[in-house]
């Protein structure tokens, strides 16, 4: 199959290049200046799995060609309208789009442009551009979950699936994909909320002293704004992400975290402004994830 990864950052240059490694055909449709660092350099990619350098196939979207197979959608959120603009050349009747945001305010604006050539994805991994436009990759989980988001079994699926069999990372289909959307964004709204808010890993926020109470209230914030909308999250949730939480290394980060760290744009309009606006419509008070995302509004202010 031919894929096309939108976006050679810190997701799509990983999960891409590990399609790569294993031999399928891929494409990376950049804009110009990554395009002229990665000619320079490739694709490079340091990870605690294996490292894998490349020279990448490119385009941009002014190029032509035939459309993709299957297109990797790995932008941030504010890129997400440009970036639909751009890859609209490359999508024809039969191109399955995978949308490996964090969150699910994205799938609306996708769908309205691509139809149900748009299915659910997410995934769990720890990566980052270095100053040299690298790929880092720092903890040993790389999951790419990909699923229907209508709970039924088609070719197209099974044809991915296959597609994406024996690479390094693992590639797994879900028939759940929407309910394990949301539930990541639970986890990420939490983590990166309170990693930002804290300015800290999640090991010393976890381990002060009522640190484990603080994540906890604001997990149980977002499940009741998540359950009065009715999302298909569990109902140990909160349970099942505090004990993944009790595993994870002491200096483990998220990506807002760090890109707050670099001076970045930030999603959090995208993540818990989406929330926010739920809160608001069905009358829940949530103070701690107001504070969160004051505390993100105060960062975007002083950029
Ligand atoms: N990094 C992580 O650990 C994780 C991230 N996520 C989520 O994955 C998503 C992607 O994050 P991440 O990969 O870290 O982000 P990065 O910023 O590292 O990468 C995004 C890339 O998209 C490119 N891009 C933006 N717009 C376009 C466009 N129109 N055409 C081509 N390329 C474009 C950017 O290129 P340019 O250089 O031109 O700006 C950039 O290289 C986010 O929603 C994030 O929350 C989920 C799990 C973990
Ligand atoms: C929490 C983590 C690392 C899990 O993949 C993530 O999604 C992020 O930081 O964006």
């Amino acid at each position: 199959m031919r894929i096309l990864v939108l976006g050679a950052g810190g997701i799509g240059g990983y999960f891409g290049g590990r399609l790569v490694e294993k031999g399928e055909v891929v494409t990376f449709l950049v804009r110009s200046k990554r395009k002229q660092l990665l000619e320079e350099k490739g694709l490079v990619i340091h990870s605690v799995n294996g490292d894998f350098t490349f020279a990448p196939k490119l385009i941009t979207k002014t190029d032509q060609t035939a459309p993709f197979d299957i297109v990797l959608f790995s932008t941030k959120a504010y890129h997400l309208e440009e970036a639909i603009n751009d890859v609209k050349p490359f999508v024809g009747e039969n191109t399955v789009i995978i949308p490996l945001l964090n969150g699910v305010a994205h799938l609306s604006p996708l769908q309205e442009a691509f139809g149900e050539n748009v299915i659910g994805g997410l995934s769990f991994i720890e990566t980052t551009l270095n100053e040299a436009g690298e790929v880092v990759h720092t903890s040993k989980f790389d999951r790419l979950v990909f699923g229907e988001l209508e709970h039924i079994e088609t070719d197209r699926i099974q044809q991915i699936a296959d597609t994406f069999s024996g690479t390094k990372a693992k590639f797994v289909m879900s028939n759940q994909i929407k309910k394990d959307m949301w539930h990541k964004y639970l986890m990420i709204t939490t983590m990166s909320g309170v990693t930002t808010l804290m300015r800290a890993p999640m090991g010393p926020i976890r381990d002060s002293e009522g640190g484990k109470g603080f994540i906890r209230s604001l997990l149980l914030e977002v499940t009741e704004i998540m359950r009065a909308c009715k999302a298909p999250i569990d109902d140990n949730i909160v349970e099942e992400q505090m004990k993944s939480i009790d595993g994870l290394s002491y200096q483990f980060k998220t990506s807002m975290q760090r890109d707050m760290e670099k001076g970045l744009f930030i999603e959090g309009d995208h993540l818990q402004g989406h929330l926010m606006k739920l809160a608001k419509q069905y009358d829940i008070e949530a103070p701690i994830l107001k504070t969160v995302y004051q505390n993100l509004k105060v960062y975007e202010e002083m950029m």
